[in-house]
């Protein structure tokens, strides 16, 4: 059975004045999850939020009562170290903790203070996120190619295998940028092997570029301005889904 449509707005086109309300206020217009855009300055050039800050808008939103419900927090993790952080963002309230491939094998260091010189990998990071109680994704730039993800995917400890691949269809870093549909074979390719895979898009994604990603088989839609810039939110958001449920064949 084909995955359902999730809509999960990029709050990092939201009003950071107001960001609580603004969390609160997109779910209520009709979003599922929030797509929580943590940046570094390092693993991209620039800079967002950490967990004091994820733990502030938690307490806005309520969190889901199952897995992959309404109100999930889907912390797209734009850092150098992914494996250090994965503990304080469950505290602050992470429901799914989605590192990039390209910054996997970096320091195992369990915390902000722990220092390592041991490496880590992909599969030991989605292990070790399953292991803190949440949902893992994998995230991939646009120059990663989709082959790195076979042997994750088809790992056989069911807890090294991720709960969602991320596709990137901007460069990470910023909001507002032009949707790039050169990554869409990537989702195609997984949807043809993964029926039952959620399949994320993050960039450029809006009401003119919808259709070409509902089409090659992505079921999260991550959208920022289309969604905090529309006159009416809500609108957009139920044309996003629609698109995807269109393609799923259930309108
Ligand atoms: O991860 C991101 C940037 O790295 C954002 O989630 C993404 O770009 C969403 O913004 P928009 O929908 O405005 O393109």
């Amino acid at each position: 059975m084909a995955p359902k449509a999730i809509i999960a707005p990029s709050i990092l086109s939201a009003d950071f004045a107001s960001l609580g309300h603004d969390c609160s206020k997109t779910i209520s217009q009709g979003a599922d999850w929030l797509h929580v855009d943590i940046m570094d300055g390092h693993f991209v050039p620039n800079l967002t939020w950490g967990p004091p800050i994820v733990a502030k808008i938690r307490g806005h939103v309520d969190k889901p009562t199952e897995a992959y419900g309404k109100g999930t927090f889907d912390c797209h993790m734009m850092i150098a170290e992914p494996k250090k952080w994965v503990k304080e963002f469950k505290k602050a309230g992470c429901d799914l903790y989605c590192f990039h491939y390209e910054a996997a094998f970096s320091t195992a260091a369990e915390s902000p203070e722990a220092k390592s010189d041991e490496k880590t990998s992909p599969k030991e990071l989605i292990k070790y996120i399953h292991n803190q109680g949440m949902l893992a994704g994998i995230a991939l730039k646009p120059a990663t190619s989709v082959d790195v993800l076979w042997e994750i995917l088809e790992s056989e400890d069911p807890k090294e295998r991720p709960d969602m691949v991320l596709i990137m269809t901007v460069e990470p870093g910023f909001g507002g940028q032009k949707f790039m549909a050169s990554e869409l074979p990537k989702v195609q390719e997984l949807r043809k092997r993964y029926p039952e895979l959620n399949i994320e898009v993050d960039g450029g994604l809006g009401p003119a570029t919808i259709d070409q990603a509902a089409d090659a088989g992505a079921n999260v839609i991550v959208a920022g301005s289309a969604v905090f810039g529309a006159q009416d939110p809500s609108e957009v958001i139920a044309l996003l889904r629609e698109a995807v449920e269109k393609r799923n064949g259930k309108l």
